[in-house]
């Protein structure tokens, strides 16, 4: 099933349209949530409410908000292994209903946190998961380095080919950043359309984050981006940011028009800014 089932073992019953539109052969407008309101099978009281939010190619959104505000279903609404109870998502104004499951699924890339590490080659941790045809398929190296791991592979004694982990008799053992780069890379491999990224930065250090991130916008050229993180150096970077309480969105904007707004985004992260010594990240 590809990547995007990695780190997912549920399988909800989603319908499959009797005529299934064919998706767009380029995303014009992207991803829009209208109205949304969701509620598990089985539990009493409703996750997510009134949830508008778009998402557009070539931009990077961020979502915030305390744990359980409901961050992680959205995205599971967003991938569709679950439908919506009211509301509707579209895709370029149509709603994902009308789209085949598993056609509309390969339009996503998912990073959750405990992302899959194999042991296995380098080469191999970037293109498993890679659902497109060989003939489709960007370089490995182009993949590694957009999205910063380049640098580490080429330091290591067999580049690509070495073998990761310590099950290996001549095996490595790389940082959990470096995995998480590994993630990212099979991610930017794929032909997907979207990108998400949940909590991607949580093991990177300030300086290996700054990497990942660094002309993220350029790197993810047409695609969308929906990263969820706590990290406010993380979400500064977003073109847009969504802010979560209690299955509903409490304030959207850019950081800026967020900071200014001194509300709940603004007592989120005066802690970290604090830490971060850093004049700009109020700006
Ligand atoms: N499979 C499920 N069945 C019933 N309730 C669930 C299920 N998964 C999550 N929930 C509930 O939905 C709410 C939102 O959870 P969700 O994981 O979406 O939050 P989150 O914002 O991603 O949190 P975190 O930051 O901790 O990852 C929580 O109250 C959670 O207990």
């Amino acid at each position: 099933m590809g990547l995007l089932f990695e780190f997912l073992d549920i399988a909800p019953e989603i319908a499959e349209p009797a005529h299934p539109e064919a998706l767009p052969e380029a995303i014009r407008d992207g991803i829009r949530f209208e109205k949304v309101g969701f509620q598990y099978p089985g539990s009493p009281e409703q996750t997510l409410s009134d949830i508008d939010l778009s998402i557009r190619p070539g931009q990077v959104v961020a979502l915030v908000g305390i744990n359980g505000a409901g961050k992680t279903t959205l995205i599971k609404l967003l991938c569709r292994l679950y439908d919506p109870v009211q509301g509707r998502i579209t895709l370029d104004g149509i709603d994902i209903r009308q789209y085949s499951p598993e056609q509309y699924r390969s339009l996503f890339s998912v990073i959750f946190q405990d992302y899959s590490q194999y042991a296995a080659s380098v080469k191999e941790n970037i293109h498993f998961g890679d659902i497109a045809s060989p003939g489709e398929r960007l370089s490995i190296m182009g993949a590694a380095i957009n999205a910063g791991a380049d640098g580490f592979i080429s330091r290591l004694a067999q580049g690509y080919d070495t073998p990761l982990t310590r099950m290996f008799d001549e095996g490595h053992e790389i940082s959990i950043g470096q995995w998480q780069k590994l993630a990212l890379a099979r991610a930017f491999l794929r032909k997907s359309s979207f990108i998400i990224l949940d909590e991607p930065t949580s093991s990177l250090d300030p300086e290996a984050e700054f990497e990942m991130f660094e002309n993220f916008r350029e790197r993810i050229s047409h695609r969308g981006a929906l990263m969820i993180s706590h990290r406010l150096s993380t979400v500064r970077m977003a073109d847009y940011i969504y802010v979560m309480d209690q299955g509903r969105i409490v304030e959207s904007g850019t950081h800026q028009e967020l900071i200014q707004k001194e509300g709940i985004y603004y007592t989120l992260f005066s802690k970290q800014a604090f830490h971060y010594k850093d004049a700009e990240a109020w700006q």
